[in-house]
């Protein structure tokens, strides 16, 4: 048996919900640049969920359970108080996802309608609690969500107490779509995993949360945001990300496991990022970003992922850069449940084998002789 680091080419579960071929990323069969160009999150998520568009009338039923199911128990915003003021965001939606289990009632319900009813609440009330635990971090009360509007709108609404601007709305909303779901990428293994022990879903959830967190998977949304506040100008591109490429560090938001040609959702972000530099007047983190782009792929031949032009983006959109990675949650967390309902659907316990590399015929020595 011989081990293959980091599972790499590993085929590991078959799914219908999405593919990569050929560098084309598709849900369900849809191109992704056609779902980024036209689809609404919440048709996304229906799609990934039931492997088909919503007519009018499932999307209204859908959008009515979204908004039906985002206000969260008391208990659980009056835990989100107790948190440590500066405690890291994605430790804290770990927990409070964890926690949402104990207030639901169908929680341990295994059948597929209370499952699907699940995802729906996960999905509904991710932008509540992260939301909730971004203002009491700051002092401020949380603010409850609004019926009538689209999970984007209601996000960016209980962050800031403000209507937020449509093209606000739209620019997240499209972000939504693009993140949602990815194959069999680290975090959403980590959820098919643990509900493959006939876990809950809550379980899977929170797992995949404690994957996602990590900076070379979704915590690189933050990690690049870092890496442009550091950089802080258009002319310190160059000394600095050369001195990383002299060093061999990496550079944050470059490189994926699947994609050598480049990641189909990173264009959408990159144009997104000049469009909302243009719409502030200000493009020094597009300018910034592109010019870390030709010096990366110039000299490393490594494209930006999807986490790379996202960074500005959500910072463009007044977004606090601790919250890109639960963000990334906020739109994950449809396929990691797609994931989830396609793993309970035809489940087998997932236990690969390890390939043992340690010492061998050792003899116990009694602590006395050791
Ligand atoms: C949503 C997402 O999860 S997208 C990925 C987000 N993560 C990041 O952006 C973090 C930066 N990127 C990386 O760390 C990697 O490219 C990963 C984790 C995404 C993929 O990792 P792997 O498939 O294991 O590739 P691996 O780390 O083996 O890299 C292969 C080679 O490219 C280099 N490389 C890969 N990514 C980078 C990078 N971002 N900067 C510099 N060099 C890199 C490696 O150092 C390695 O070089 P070597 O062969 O000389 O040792
Ligand atoms: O697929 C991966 O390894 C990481 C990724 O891009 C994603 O999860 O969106």
């Amino acid at each position: 048996m011989t081990a293959t680091k980091g599972l790499e080419g590993i085929v590991a579960a078959a799914s219908s919900i999405s593919s990569i071929i050929d560098g084309v990323l598709t849900y369900r069969g849809y191109d992704i640049d056609e779902l980024a160009e036209k689809a609404s999150f919440e048709e996304v998520a229906y799609l990934l969920w039931h492997g088909k568009l919503p007519t009018r009338s499932e999307l209204d039923a859908l959008n009515a359970q979204l908004g039906e199911y985002a206000a969260v128990a008391s208990d659980v915003i009056a835990g989100v108080r107790l948190y440590p003021k500066d405690t890291n965001s994605m430790a804290a939606l770990r927990t409070v996802v964890s926690s949402l289990a104990l207030y639901d009632p169908e929680a341990g319900d295994m059948s597929r309608e209370a499952n699907i009813r699940k995802a729906v609440k996960l999905q509904a009330q991710l932008p509540t609690v992260i939301a909730a635990f971004a203002r009491i971090r700051q002092g401020q009360e949380p603010i409850a969500p609004k019926k009538g509007v689209g999970i984007a709108h209601n996000f960016l609404y209980m962050l800031t107490g403000e209507e937020p601007a449509e093209v606000a709305v739209q620019a997240l909303d499209k972000a939504l779509v693009l993140h949602a779901d990815h194959e069999l990428n680290a975090s959403t293994f980590a959820a098919r995993v643990t509900v493959a022990t006939l876990s809950d879903i809550y379980s899977g959830v929170t797992s995949a949360i404690g994957a996602l967190k990590g900076p070379l998977h979704g915590g690189a949304n933050e990690a690049v945001m870092v890496m442009l506040d550091d950089i802080a100008t258009v002319a310190n591109v160059e000394p600095y990300i050369q001195n990383k490429l002299n060093n061999k560090e990496k550079i944050m938001g470059f490189g994926h496991r699947v994609y050598k040609n480049g990641d189909p959702r990173a264009k959408h972000l990159q144009m997104m990022s000049r469009q909302l530099g243009e719409l502030n007047g200000d493009m020094r983190l597009y300018e910034m970003s592109v010019k870390i782009e030709d010096l990366v792929t110039g000299q490393k031949g490594l494209k930006p992922n999807v986490d790379f032009y996202s960074a500005s983006c959500y910072t463009m959109l007044g977004i606090p850069r601790d919250l890109f990675t639960p963000i990334f949650a906020i739109s994950r967390v449809s396929g990691w449940t797609a994931h989830i309902l396609e793993q309970f659907e035809d489940n087998r316990l997932i236990r690969p084998r390890a390939e043992y590399v340690g010492p061998v015929n050792q003899r116990y020595v009694p602590i006395a002789q050791r």
